[in-house]
């Protein structure tokens, strides 16, 4: 199967769920695996990258979560694997359980022993290889036993589901449920992370695969240094326009979770164009359009100082399989039969999930509408509707549908039907595939009246299967399809409705079954080929992803920053004893905006400081372009243990001391006056910038310019300064849209070094330039360095040199995370140039990290890759080892209750 001598790229794909169910004996040591329902499209993909033409050049391990494990002693209607259901498009793993098996299951602890865990997943292997499931080797099971399985899905169902279809819901409870809801979806996108780390190999694709896991790309940049690393996120649902998305209250988490991708890639381009317009609102991002080399429209968005690739793909179906499996001798039987039970009578066909967005309730109107309107047409046809129960199913929302549903069905047969006849056959199940393909067959018409949903693998099969050339008139029967379905995009030549204008349907529908047999096949002929396919599908998507890689490569000289590992973070601080901290202040503890004195820090922020300041191991100190005044001000004068450093590294006041020091005051001021009139003549040139004028340093700002023109002088202006500054020994630097001026003795770097070696805690003397006599045990052993400038990097580059000294002196003293717990850390994207060694994204990233060493914020509150035992407990911790123990006791228990 596999070349010798040429190397398969890995492909590591992420799914919610694997294409399988558990199901567990009475003893834990047996159990049954089934294949899964739904997702029907994706796991065909993966399928086929598992193919023999494909394993050629790919290795594929497919890596996702168990779903919820059942028992089999529970009788369940969807655990019957010879009955291999076709599942609506989009249903992950769709659970239709009975109340009580639900609350069996819900109540069961799964403790499961490691030789179990063992057992099973070597079953799944085996089982990928047999003829009833998805054909894939290499499945990697994410292991999450806990009590309540449905909790993994909360998050994901409950609050991102209803925001991406555009249902807008309150808490119920001051959002403490969505909060804890929340913490399960962190340790969901840690497991799959930690599971990455368990079989990654230098140089892998990662594709991650929709809602489930929007967190997972920022983790995988937080654990791998890795600049070949490549990750590609496609979201198979819809992504509503900004006006929707920001309503939802993490909403900035999962746009930073997803900025850890090289490649965002949706259904269709009016999704794509939403997402870039949250990027833009929400994360301050800008976004440049072009063509991909198939010419298809992209979006390259830049936030954080970092690039990523937006564009999309519509998601398809097999058809050939599609094709085999519906033209059997089987089913032409099935096909016959429907026919014959309705026999003169056009069939309109529907299958669709009940829930709120799928459009059942519209259709049903419309039908109701066209044969009020028509009045021909009664007694002439049968609406044959399959509503596959949600995974919703029990809720008030769920339960008044599934009324509103019944009312209009008992309307419509009362109005229009006799006593041998129903014009609407009504099935509230999840059918089996034989049954669905004969329905698609048989069919004159299907009506898919969504109002939401991402794309429609029923419209996508049907038009598929009608393509077929077979007796009973079927082919080329035509579809209607609503315009609110993403497929409708795709599939453009379908006859398109507006589900909510049930006049305006019911017309379509009378237009569709009148259509001469000519008009039908000239519409099939057109809308056929509009069908995606998933082998085009996986290529172009691995295509095209290999050329935006690619172009990273080769345009810049890519070096991906690791995002900061924050557990490490916490337990290195937690062991330290002579913690430095040495912060940035704009752009790093609060955000930029456009007016300069508007920057105050928050009250978080100071009492954050306040707290960190209040253990007598930790010195802080704010290393500023700032001016003194504005330091004293806003932070020292309220929190006088902060040691501050003001304009570039000119003064310094060192920790509980009201003195400043000028380290410049032998220098030579007469620049100044040269330096300012040339900015003054800049000023004038250009509306809206000023001169920021400090006691050395002078900056000129452009925020408020016009972009262009600000840009445009602000590198004139540049120019005209190196030229008089060649007379002094002057560092002419660019900022975030300023121009500064100020010695070049000075800088931040020379700061930091004298705060680092140093004797820890004692008062300072940068006046005094001659070096400390110093041991390691009295320097810090934790330096926690943080700034978003270019001038930041002095400060890094700093730290750098001094670790790479003390590897040489104290080799034989690194601490138990192999250095000398020094953190110089950026704020800005992965891909931003730095000599850092770890990034956080923005401002709000980087107090959220603050508050986790003060206790202020949990772990899970901001993702920051935790190993998890297979219960879902962070590693080695206590309630880990208790569960552990519980499990012991509980799995011996079963035994002696199994024997007796
Ligand atoms: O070293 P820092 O603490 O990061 O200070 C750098 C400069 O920050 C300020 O300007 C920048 O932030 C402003 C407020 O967000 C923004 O309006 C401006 O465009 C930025 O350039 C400050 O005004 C400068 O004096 C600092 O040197
Ligand atoms: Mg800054």
């Amino acid at each position: 199967m596999v070349d010798s001598g040429h190397r398969r790229q890995r492909i590591i794909n992420c799914v919610a769920q694997l294409p399988y169910k558990i199901q567990l004996g009475e003893t834990n040591d047996e159990w049954n695996i089934v294949p899964a329902t739904g997702s029907s499209s994706l796991y065909s993909s993966i399928e086929y990258l598992n193919s023999e033409e494909k394993s050629k050049d790919y290795e594929q391990h497919v890596l996702g979560w168990t779903g919820e494990i059942g028992r089999e002693s529970i009788p369940s209607r969807i655990f019957s694997s010879r009955n291999r259901d076709m599942n609506e498009d989009g249903e992950k793993g769709g659970a239709d359980l009975h109340t009580k098996e639900e609350r069996e299951r819900d109540e069961d602890p799964l403790y499961l022993t490691n030789g179990q865990i063992d057992g099973i997943t070597k079953d799944l292997r085996r089982h990928g290889k047999t003829d009833d499931h998805y054909n894939v080797d290499n499945v990697h099971p994410v292991w999450l036993l806990r009590r309540d399985q449905k909790r993994w899905r909360g998050f994901a169902e409950n609050v991102l589901w209803p925001t991406f279809h555009y249902i807008l819901k309150f808490s119920s409870d001051s959002g403490e449920k969505e909060n804890l809801s929340w913490y399960d979806y962190v340790r969901f996108n840690e497991a799959y992370a930690m599971k990455i780390g368990e079989i990654y190999e230098k140089g892998d694709i990662i594709w991650i695969h929709d809602y489930y896991l929007l967190l997972l790309p920022q983790l995988l940049r937080m654990k791998f240094n890795d600049k070949d690393l490549t990750i590609a996120y496609f979201h198979h649902s819809p992504w509503p326009s900004n006006e929707y998305f920001r309503v939802l209250p993490r909403r900035k988490e999962i746009l930073d979770g997803l900025m850890g991708a090289d490649r965002v890639c949706f259904q269709n381009e009016g999704f794509a164009r939403h997402f870039v317009s949250s990027c833009k609102r929400l994360l301050d991002s800008t976004s440049r359009k072009s063509k991909n080399k198939l010419g298809m429209e992209q979006y390259q968005i830049s936030a954080y100082g970092g690039d990523i690739v937006v564009d999309s793909l519509p998601i398809g179906v097999n058809r050939v399989k599609l094709l085999e499996e519906s033209f059997t001798k089987d089913i032409d039987q099935k096909v016959l039969a429907i026919k014959d039970a309705f026999q003169g009578k056009k069939i309109i066909i529907g299958r669709d999930r009940l829930d709120s967005v799928r459009g059942v309730v519209q259709k049903l109107r419309a039908f109701e509408t066209f044969l009020s309107m028509y009045p021909e047409w009664r007694d002439q046809v049968v609406l044959i509707q399959v509503s596959v129960p949600s995974m919703k199913g029990g809720t008030n929302q769920i339960i008044r549908l599934e009324q509103q549903v019944n009312e209009l069905v008992t309307s419509i047969n009362m109005q229009y039907g006799s006593l041998n006849f129903s014009p609407v056959h009504h099935y509230y199940m999840r059918i089996p595939k034989d049954a669905y393909l004969s329905l698609l067959r048989a069919a004159d018409l299907c009506v898919i009246a969504s109002v939401r949903d991402g794309t429609n693998t029923t419209a996508l099969e049907y038009v598929t299967v009608k393509s077929h050339m077979s007796s009973y008139n079927c082919y080329g029967n035509p579809l209607i399809l609503s315009e609110f379905s993403g497929t409708s995009t795709s599939l453009k030549d379908a006859m398109i409705i507006n589900p909510w204008d049930s006049v305006a349907v019911a017309k379509s529908i009378n237009k569709a079954l009148t259509l001469p047999r000519e008009e039908k096949k000239a519409l099939e002929d057109k809308v056929w080929p509009e069908v995606p396919i998933i082998q085009d599908w996986t290529d172009q998507f691995l295509s095209t992803l290999n050329d935006i890689v690619d172009e990273a490569h080769n345009t810049t000289d890519r070096k991906m920053t690791p995002a900061l590992n924050r557990p490490a973070l916490l337990a290195n601080y937690r062991q330290s004893k002579r913690r430095l901290f040495l912060f940035d202040y704009d752009g790093t503890l609060t955000p930029i905006v456009q007016d300069p004195a508007a920057a105050i820090p928050s009250a978080r922020l100071i009492s954050i400081l306040q707290k960190l300041a209040s253990d007598p191991c930790n010195q802080i100190w704010i290393i500023s372009g700032r001016d003194q005044k504005f330091l004293n001000k806003w932070l020292g004068g309220r929190l006088p243990q902060l040691g501050l450093s003001a304009e570039h590294g000119c003064f310094y006041k060192d920790v509980d001391d009201e003195n400043w020091i000028n380290l410049t005051e032998k220098f030579d001021m007469s620049w100044q006056e040269k330096v300012g009139s040339t900015m003054e003549e800049f000023t004038r040139r250009t509306p809206g910038s000023f001169i920021e004028r400090k006691k050395v340093a002078l900056t000129w700002h452009y925020r408020r310019a016009d972009p262009e023109l600000g840009e445009f002088y602000a590198s004139e202006l540049k120019k005209e300064l190196d030229k008089i500054c060649a007379d002094y020994d002057l560092d002419v630097m660019e900022g975030k849209a300023n121009i500064e001026v100020r010695p070049k003795f000075v800088n931040k770097g020379e700061i930091v070094k004298r705060l680092v070696w140093h004797h820890h805690g004692r008062r300072q003397d940068m006046l005094n330039t001659s070096k400390e006599k110093l041991t390691i045990g009295e320097m810090p052993d934790f330096t926690f360095c943080l700034g978003d400038d270019f001038t930041d990097e002095d400060m890094f580059n700093q730290l750098n040199d001094i670790e790479a000294v003390w590897r040489k002196q104290y080799s034989d003293q690194v601490n138990q995370w192999g250095g000398f717990g020094m953190y110089p850390c950026t704020v800005g994207s992965a891909s931003k140039k730095t000599v850092a060694k770890a990034h956080l994204t923005d401002p709000q990233q980087v107090l959220d990290t603050l508050g986790l060493l003060v206790g202020d914020v949990s772990l899970f509150q901001s993702a920051g890759t935790v190993d998890l035992d297979s219960r879902g407990h962070v590693k080695h911790s206590d309630s880990s080892i208790r569960s552990e123990q519980a499990g012991a006791r509980y799995a011996m228990k079963r035994q002696q209750s199994y024997k007796n």
